[in-house]
Formats: C-alpha cells, sequence, structure tokens
C-alpha cells in the first residue's frame, strides 16, 4: 500500500493571459492608439474549493474577466496611463465580486510610433519603430482585517530596449587567474537590452479611494524619464562595466521621482569582440585599432541590481 502524502494548496491565483486589445483615441481627428496586452489574475480563500473540490461556484470564468477587459476599455478615459487603467480593472474585479481578495493586473504596452509623412507626423498612420515594450503590474490586495482597505503593490518597467554605443565603455582590473582569457578593454562597443523596473511606494488606501489617490502620480511623465535617464547615462556615462552604469541610472531616478521606492535593472552584456586580422598580411584589428567586430549573441553577460531609496531618505 503506498502511503498517502498529506498536501494542502499552498498558492493560488487564475484569470486570463494575454486578452489583446487596441483602444483608438477619437477624440480628435488625431487619432493616438493603445496596443495592449492584459494578463487579470484573481485570487483569494473562496477558489480554494475549486482546485480541491472541483467546486465552481466561486469562479468568475476567465471568459468573463476578458469580456471586462473590453468592456472597461470602451468606458475607461484613462487606458492611454497604463497604470491607472490596470487599477480600474484590478478595483473592478474588487468591488464586483466580494469574496475575490486580491486583484492581480498586467499590461504590456506594445508601440507603435506617428508615421512622417510629407515631413509631418500623420494623423492616423503608425509604425513598429522596436520591439521595447512599456508595462506595469499592479497587485490589489483586500486588507486583511479592515475590507475597505486595500493595498497596491506596483510596478511598472521598460523591457527590451535595446542600446549600443561605440566608445565610451572600458573594463579593465577584473580578477586575473588561471581561468581568465579576456583581454583588458580601455575602450570597447557596450550593448545592452534594458529591462528597467521602477517600483512605486503607494499607501493602503480606502477602496473609494484607490483610483484619485493613484491619479496624483505622473504615471506617463515617470516612464517618459526613466527612459530618458536610461538613454542620458547610457550615452554619456564613461562606463568603467555594465554594474557601475546600471548604479547610476537607477539612482537618479530615484532621486528625481519622490514616489519611486526600489529601481531595478537588467541588463545583458551583448558582447562585440573585436575580430583578430592578424592572419591575413598582419591587419591589426585589436584594442586601439578595432572597428570590425563579431556581436555574440550567446552567451552574453547578465548585470543585475537593484537599488533602493535609504530610509534616511524618505524622512
Ligand atoms: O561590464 C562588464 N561587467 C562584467 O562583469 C564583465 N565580465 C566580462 O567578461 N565582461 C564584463 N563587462
Amino acid at each position: 500500500m503506498t502511503a498517502t502524502v498529506n498536501v494542502y494548496l499552498d498558492k493560488q491565483e487564475y484569470g486570463k493571459d494575454k486578452v489583446r486589445l487596441l483602444k483608438v483615441h477619437k477624440d480628435t481627428n488625431v487619432h493616438r492608439v493603445d496596443d495592449l496586452t492584459i494578463r487579470c489574475l484573481l485570487s483569494g480563500s473562496s477558489f480554494t474549493t475549486s482546485y480541491t473540490e472541483a467546486s465552481n461556484k466561486a469562479v468568475v470564468a476567465t471568459d468573463s474577466i476578458k469580456n471586462t477587459c473590453y468592456i472597461l476599455a470602451k468606458s475607461s478615459k484613462v487606458v492611454d496611463t497604463l497604470e491607472l487603467f490596470a487599477a480600474e480593472l484590478a478595483n473592478h474585479f474588487l468591488n464586483t465580486y466580494g469574496w475575490v481578495e486580491g486583484a492581480h493586473v498586467t499590461i504590456i504596452r506594445h508601440r507603435w510610433a506617428r508615421m512622417l509623412i510629407d515631413g509631418k507626423e500623420h494623423n492616423h498612420s503608425f509604425w513598429r519603430d522596436g520591439d521595447e515594450t512599456r508595462q506595469t503590474e499592479i497587485f490589489i490586495k483586500r486588507g486583511p482585517n479592515c475590507k475597505g482597505r486595500r493595498t497596491i503593490d506596483l510596478k511598472s518597467s521598460i523591457a527590451g530596449l535595446l542600446v549600443l554605443k561605440t566608445t565610451g565603455s572600458s573594463f579593465e582590473d577584473f580578477v586575473r587567474d588561471e581561468y581568465t582569457t579576456l583581454p583588458e578593454a580601455k575602450d570597447r562597443v557596450l550593448s545592452t537590452c534594458v529591462d528597467a523596473t521602477w517600483e512605486f511606494n503607494v499607501p493602503a488606501v480606502d477602496s473609494a479611494n484607490v483610483l484619485s489617490t493613484l491619479g496624483q502620480i505622473p504615471f506617463n511623465t515617470i516612464y517618459d524619464s526613466v527612459r530618458d535617464v536610461t538613454c542620458d547615462v547610457f550615452a554619456k556615462d564613461e562606463s568603467a562595466s555594465v554594474q557601475a552604469t546600471l548604479y547610476k541610472m537607477a539612482a537618479k531616478s530615484i532621486n528625481n521621482w519622490k514616489w519611486l521606492e526600489r529601481v531595478s535593472y537588467a541588463l545583458p552584456n551583448r558582447h562585440f569582440f573585436a575580430v583578430d586580422l592578424n592572419y591575413f598580411r598582419g591587419t591589426k584589428n585589436l584594442q586601439e585599432h578595432a572597428d570590425v567586430y563579431q556581436p555574440v549573441a550567446d552567451p552574453s553577460g547578465l548585470i543585475t541590481a537593484t537599488v533602493a531609496r535609504s530610509l534616511s531618505a524618505r524622512l
């Protein structure tokens, strides 16, 4: 006889993923678009029996969750501010279904840049100018003791911003031992695909005040600013390493915005190695002679860090 192992449901969340939606803002004849991919996940102890006892009594169908995304996109005035639209969605599920304890919404916004036609920005034609996306993730929970309170975890990010600089980057003075083959580089190509995430400091609020509290945060300006800082520091820093440049980027955005608690970066170091052409008539292409490089897709370095506001800076 096999012994029965005691198990329990440790965690659960369910909902709809990859809800695709294009909102066209037609308030003037200069149309704007928000091309979104949405994930809405619900959680709470009432859903336990759907896993453990095959009871669907509490289950809001994921199909209804998908429909809700479209219905709110129709009525919402804030689709163009991802954080607020995500909050509207999460709030809707908590307000509509009293047994939902947590609503977790992630939205990805895909890029559409306005076309330049005859030298002018076109009113209603767009092109995809890169794979970079803007994202936000909000998790609103009913207060554990006070059901009318809401705690809000909110972070936003830029993913897939591909950048490259051809000088102003070195990597020297690292550990040299029997495992080392990498030469010191006084001047190298630096390229990375930026993932940057900034976490907001949002106080717990009454359910009625979720949207008005969040409405005070200039989310779109913060997004533009973090993106600008990322590019500005990348371009201007005389980089000693990806680590050192990353830290400057993150620290600058925390300094710029009182709302930001933590800023994280994940920066793959997409290597470009100077090709040794010495075999061909002694051609010089290493160190200060380098101008022909081989991009190496794999493996890449991966440098990650989170920089947080220190307690003294909060006072
Ligand atoms: O900026 C860098 N950081 C590293 O840790 C590292 N390691 C390496 O091989 N090249 C680099 N570059």
